[in-house]
């Protein structure tokens, strides 16, 4: 088990190291991030370490000027929008990301046992934030360029899906023992326009990483119904949020995938009792879901941990799902 936004701001050591540094200048500082990254690895005991960085972070090293705005998330200076401006899009070569290959380096020395999984946004993702300029609700500038203009919307998911393959890539050269693509937006997409729009682009990105032997997660949130399509994207491991039981999710992605997830993050915040409830109802739902075909289960809430978590419930946690 591990927590998706396990290095963060619930780590009041992580508060404390990040106070007067900006968080992307942090993700190019390779001592720091090995620090960051091996904080909740030492505080909670978990069972992986994700190298800390951001989504957005090859996208800054390719040139693109964005920034990470406390509080809101990535905000980009300039929109991309038309066809003139994804041509303009820089790529990425890989020497851009070598402190993160760096971080990698420093970190596989200090976890001794424990994988370091690294991680990439995916197409659809990435784009939502080029295109919209920064968080949006309803995807509404990204999702009509998609429909009016696809040709210009497959030439962009088609240079993310590069961006995303060459900063994982370096981080497999540099010894990641697992990968996980994010999509955490792709849930705003029907099955229809995700099979259409998507999907092709982050087969891509799996299919250029299989060489690497690693095993591949795949992760969105509010995806019940791009389940079994996310899997077939060539992930090994599907992400669940809480509104998919576990049990449920394994009809929809096939047999031989493995499961992650699916603890509502807000259930941290009940009593614990509650927490345990809870914990006790996923690892049944996991064990059904592997009697009928799944090839694991990885123990994740289904989505980040909030910043203001009480980092002992998460410490508690991990015990408690070890005991189970
Ligand atoms: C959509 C997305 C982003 N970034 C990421 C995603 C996909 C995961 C998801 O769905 O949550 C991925 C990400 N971002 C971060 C990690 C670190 C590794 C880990 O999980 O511990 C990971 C895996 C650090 C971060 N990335 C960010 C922080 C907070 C910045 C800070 O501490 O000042 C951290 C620790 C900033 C960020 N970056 C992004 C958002 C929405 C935010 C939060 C804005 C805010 O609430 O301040 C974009």
């Amino acid at each position: 088990m591990w927590f998706m936004r396990q290095a963060g701001r619930s780590l009041p050591e992580y508060r404390e190291i990040r106070s007067g540094i900006g968080m992307l200048e942090s993700c190019f500082d390779p001592a720091l991030v090995c620090e960051i990254t091996m904080q909740p690895v030492r505080r909670h005991q978990v069972d992986g370490a994700i190298l800390f960085s951001d989504i957005v972070v090859p996208l800054k090293a390719a040139g693109i000027d964005l920034d990470i705005v406390a509080g809101r998330g990535p905000v980009v200076a300039e929109p991309v929008r038309t066809a003139a401006d994804v041509a303009a899009l820089p790529r990425l070569e890989g020497d851009e990301v070598g402190a993160i290959a760096r971080a990698v380096d420093l970190l596989l020395d200090e976890l001794g046992g424990t994988p370091l999984i690294g991680f990439a946004g995916a197409p659809f993702t990435l784009a939502s934030y080029l295109v919209e300029g920064g968080p949006s609700r309803g995807h509404e500038r990204t999702k009509a360029l998609m429909y009016s203009d696809p040709q210009t919307w497959h030439r962009l998911a088609g240079a993310l899906a590069d961006v995303t393959i060459t900063f994982l890539k370096t981080q497999l050269d540099a010894g990641v023992d697992a990968i996980q693509l994010f999509d955490s937006w792709a849930g705003a997409l029907s099955l229809a326009d995700y099979r259409e729009y998507v999907l092709p682009h982050s087969e891509r990105v799996f299919a250029e990483i299989e060489g690497a032997g690693v095993p591949r997660i795949h992760f969105g949130v509010g995806t019940a119904e791009l389940l079994g399509a996310m899997g077939e994207a060539g992930a090994d491991v599907v992400g669940v949020d809480w509104r998919t039981p576990l049990d449920v999710a394994q009809r929809r992605v096939g047999d031989g995938k493995a499961l992650q997830g699916n603890l509502d993050p807000a259930v941290l915040f009940a009593s614990p009792d509650v927490v345990e409830a809870h914990a006790r109802r996923i690892c049944a739902e996991a064990d059904a879901a592997v009697a009928s075909g799944a090839a694991g289960h990885i123990f994740n809430l289904g989505h980040g941990v909030p910043p203001d978590t009480d980092p002992q419930v998460l410490t508690d946690l991990v015990q408690l799902v070890h005991s189970l």
